[in-house]
């Protein structure tokens, strides 16, 4: 018995199975990623299963379609593994409007509702519900479970989630739905294992492909920086995050189509857009460091990312009064050391002091306090788990205990 997380996210393909022992959700015995989506990339698998390394490449179909091919190469592999019975999966879905504030089992209607949020995340929703068509074909008895990043920011006051529109709109769900929501329950749910602060004042940067920041009291949100779309706020891998709506307008006006600026905001933007040459951290950290030519570009880019954390960081602490725990997560917050020793140096006023070794030593595999004793705020880097926290709803939605 074990429940499989299927997460498709914009750049990547990520899995565990989780089996289940006296009805509770253990760490997982399959995990993996697909790398390599993007356009023009090399999609690779890599997995792990009962301690044994895995790794494949895969072939781009003629189509272009290589997230449905990765997905049809893991269910195969989830297939092959006759011995685990496979009670449920749980797909990360990024957008449950306003209509799925919880996890829910899918059926067709649930499938066609959330296929109306494509367009609000374009580089999410459709491969999310693609997963969840592929592993209902592959599995017709077993439950599909949909569990969404929205649903944590579902109870944010509403002069955080409303925008400055005509009420029509507003009837209409135009509003901050919020998204990263397995993401922040999960570090959530460590820090209340590792502090007593956890339910104080907390902001969590989840800074990956996608990145925005939540605040939380009481370890419910109460402002995020993403909005009505994944596009909002932070900046991020290929995406703008906040812009003037005016800039819109005026490229409207330019003559601009509608597809050309999906691709312009969603894709060509961010850290690739900004630099020239990469949506990827880690190629832009080498690039400075090895002060190659493109290093003032790589830099540019870092720059703005750092910047954009800082001040959204203001936002957050403007609206929670204060600040108790900051915990820096996904892939450039749990692994990039510069990325958080630079934002902490730039919180100086606020009493925060970072333990440099600490912060060094943090590797992304364990939770790790890294401030200084005289700190006046917790500092954490918490390696996320959106996997275990869907595998969790899952089996608690199905009625075993998680
Ligand atoms: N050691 C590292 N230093 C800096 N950035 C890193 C490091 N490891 C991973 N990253 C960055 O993390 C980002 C991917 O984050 P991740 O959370 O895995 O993405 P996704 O949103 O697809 O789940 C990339 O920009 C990658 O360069
Ligand atoms: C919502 C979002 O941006 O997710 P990801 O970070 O997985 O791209
Ligand atoms: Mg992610």
């Amino acid at each position: 018995m074990a429940i499989l997380a299927v997460n498709a996210g914009s750049s990547s393909l990520k899995f565990s199975l989780h089996p289940l022992e006296g009805g509770r959700v253990q760490p997982h015995a399959l995990s993996g990623c697909v790398q390599g989506l993007e356009p023009g990339g090399s999609p690779r698998m890599d997995w792990k299963y009962q301690g044994e390394k895995r790794q494949e490449t895969l072939a781009v179909p003629e189509d272009g379609a290589v997230f449905v091919a990765a997905l049809r190469r893991l269910r195969a592999l989830v297939q092959s593994l006759e011995s685990v019975g496979i009670t449920a999966v749980a797909h990360r879905v990024v957008h449950g409007g306003g209509v799925y504030t919880e996890s829910v089992r899918v059926t067709d209607e649930v499938l066609q509702r959330l296929s109306r949020f494509n367009s609000l995340a374009p580089l999410h929703q459709p491969h999310n519900l693609e997963g969840i068509r592929q592993f209902s074909a592959a599995f017709p008895d077993v439950p599909q479970i949909a569990c969404f990043d929205t649903a944590f920011h579902a109870g944010m006051p509403e002069v955080d989630y409303a925008f400055a529109l005509p009420r029509e709109l507003r009837d209409a769900g135009v509003r901050r739905y919020g998204f990263h929501g397995l993401s922040y329950q999960y570090i959530m749910s460590v820090l209340q294992r590792q502090t007593l602060r956890a339910n104080g004042r907390v902001v969590m940067a989840h800074l990956g492909n996608g990145a925005s920041l939540c605040a939380c009291r009481d370890g419910v949100s109460m402002s995020t920086t993403m909005g009505f779309s994944a596009l909002d706020g932070l900046v991020m891998g290929t995406r703008s995050g906040s812009l003037d709506a005016g800039l819109l307008l005026y490229l409207l006006e330019q003559g601009w189509a509608h597809a050309q600026l999906e691709k312009l905001l969603y894709k060509q933007s961010g850290l690739l857009g900004v630099s020239g040459f990469s949506a990827d951290m880690r190629r832009l950290r080498e690039e400075v460091a090895q002060g190659g030519e493109r290093s003032a570009d790589a830099r540019r880019a870092i720059d703005l990312f750092t910047h954009r954390v800082v001040r959204e960081t203001g936002g957050m602490l403007a609206c929670l009064g204060g600040l108790d725990v900051l915990a820096f997560s996904g892939g450039i917050g749990e692994n990039d050391v510069v990325l958080r020793e630079q934002v902490c140096v730039r919180l100086a006023w606020l009493g925060i002091r970072m333990d440099w070794q600490r912060n060094r030593e943090a590797d992304g595999k364990a939770a790790h306090a890294i401030h200084a004793p005289d700190s006046a705020v917790e500092i954490w880097v918490i390696p996320t788990d959106e996997g275990r926290v869907a595998a969790r709803e899952a089996a608690a939605l199905l009625s075993v205990v998680a």
